[in-house]
């Protein structure tokens, strides 16, 4: 899929922040762990990864009602089994989350290997050490991950800072029987709504500190519950940048300032100050200081910092820094061919090694033809093209709508004209 942009677009109106790609794919699997009715609210119902999982989950026997104008989902499980998926191919990472609900269920699971973005390394041994952990025997086979036995309590000790292993740890230890321990949890905004859920399901789950977790598992599955997604910390961070170098007048609703203290930090010093109340900003050309935007230097890590997906955001923010900006990435230091298709829209302008992305501005942007590498790359070069000067055209953007719920529609609202295309 293409979309072809206009140049020296500026975004006008009131935009929503829809429900978090990376707590409602987490949350969606999760509901499998449930013997009652799930109903789940502010689901971004409209990006490609939650189709997708719905897909998948339905094929396994999950019965799911879409209430699309409402973006709800209701979810019941009358039986779950892996015996009758012909085709294991699933585009999405999370694929390991869908092994817990079923190991409760029948004590085994076919895992589809996980897919995501191609941003550099992204093993998957620590999901398999998480169920070896709990007591299941774990075969790697052509076409998916076989998974077998009773989950049971144990001790899970994770060597780094693991999102996807401490959310299956999590899910696994709910339902597995006796207490799990997880050492060094990492636990991101997401994942507290990961654990509010599971705990509304009436999982037994105790933060000891910062990086310990306790889980009472039930033995079983879990009761009904009912469920509001947190809002997309990384689309609220979207529509900022973009709107704070368009030059229009963007309101954006539901933001979850709270979960962004750092990257909004960074944005004040770069000179971008943002009027705001509880969980709406307002980004106009009053928020640019008299000096223009700054250059900075930021490394992406660990939450509560600047997390590696928004990366790209802010070398794309660098192009209109009054100098030399520096964005490094420790996490995916592979993280950069996006980098390359970004450059085309001002050439000489980005030098990207293995982690390290030199952004020299400021610089008007020019029409260009760019392909979408990973999905926020995706995104940047869109917000490139609705910058740059003259007509440009960014390919593969079903990689953007993995993580943009209702893109299209949220930018043709805001004035944006933009021709999407197969
Ligand atoms: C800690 C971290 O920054 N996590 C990011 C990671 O989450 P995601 O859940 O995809 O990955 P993890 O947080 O689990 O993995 C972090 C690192 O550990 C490695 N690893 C992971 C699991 C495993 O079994 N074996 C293994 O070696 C990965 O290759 C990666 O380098 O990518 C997502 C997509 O960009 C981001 O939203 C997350 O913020
Ligand atoms: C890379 C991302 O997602 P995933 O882990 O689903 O590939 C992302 O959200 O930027």
């Amino acid at each position: 899929m293409k979309v072809k942009l206009a140049g020296s677009q500026s975004l006008n109106g009131a935009v929503t922040v829809s429900g978090a790609k990376n707590s409602a794919t987490r949350v969606l699997a999760a509901a499998l762990l449930s013997s009652g009715c799930v109903n789940l609210r502010n689901f971004p119902l409209a990006l490609e990864d939650a189709k997708a999982k719905i897909n998948f989950m339905q094929e396994l026997g999950a019965k799911i009602k879409i209430n699309e104008p409402q973006s709800e989902l209701e979810l019941s499980v009358p039986t779950l089994s892996f015996d009758g998926i012909k085709d294991f191919s699933l585009p999405i990472r999370t694929t390991y989350l869908l092994a817990a609900g079923a190991l409760a269920r029948n004590g085994h699971a076919k895992v589809p290997y996980p897919g995501g973005c191609k941003i550099g390394s992204r093993g998957y041994d620590l999901h398999m050490m998480v169920w070896r952990q709990l007591g299941c025997a774990v075969d790697e086979c052509p076409e998916y991950i076989d998974v077998r036995g009773r989950l049971t309590g144990g001790v899970i000790d994770f060597p780094i800072s693991t999102v996807g292993g401490t959310e299956n740890a999590l899910m696994c230890a709910s339902v597995a029987s006796g207490e799990t321990l997880i050492r060094n949890a990492y636990v991101t905004p997401e994942i507290s709504d990961l654990i509010a859920f599971l705990r509304e399901m009436g999982a037994h789950i105790v933060q000891e500190g910062s990086s310990h977790i306790r889980v009472q598992g039930s033995g079983g599955l879990l009761r009904g519950a009912s469920f509001s997604i947190m809002p997309d910390r990384i689309e609220a961070l979207t529509w900022i940048i973009l709107g704070a170098v368009t030059g229009g007048n963007l309101l954006v609703h539901n933001v979850p300032f709270e979960t962004m203290e750092v990257p909004l930090i960074h944005l004040r010093d770069a000179g971008i100050d943002l009027f705001r109340n509880s969980s709406t900003v307002m980004v106009s050309p009053d928020c640019i200081g008299p000096h223009g935007i700054q250059p900075f230097e930021l490394a992406t890590g660990t939450h509560p910092g600047v997390i590696s997906d928004m990366q790209s955001f802010f070398a794309f923010l660098g192009f209109f820094a009054n100098g030399r900006s520096v964005v490094f990435d420790y996490r995916y230091p592979e993280r950069i061919a996006y980098a390359h298709e970004l450059e085309k829209f001002a050439p000489g302008a980005i030098v990207a090694e293995p982690g390290k992305i030199t952004v020299q501005g400021p610089n008007r942007l020019h029409g260009a033809k760019a392909k979408s590498t990973d999905l926020r790359g995706s995104m940047a070069q869109i917000m490139a093209a609705i910058c740059a000067e003259g007509e440009s055209q960014v390919d593969g953007v079903e990689l953007a709508l993995r993580g943009y719920n209702n893109l299209p529609e949220k930018l043709a609202s805001l004035g944006v004209s933009a021709q999407w295309s197969d």
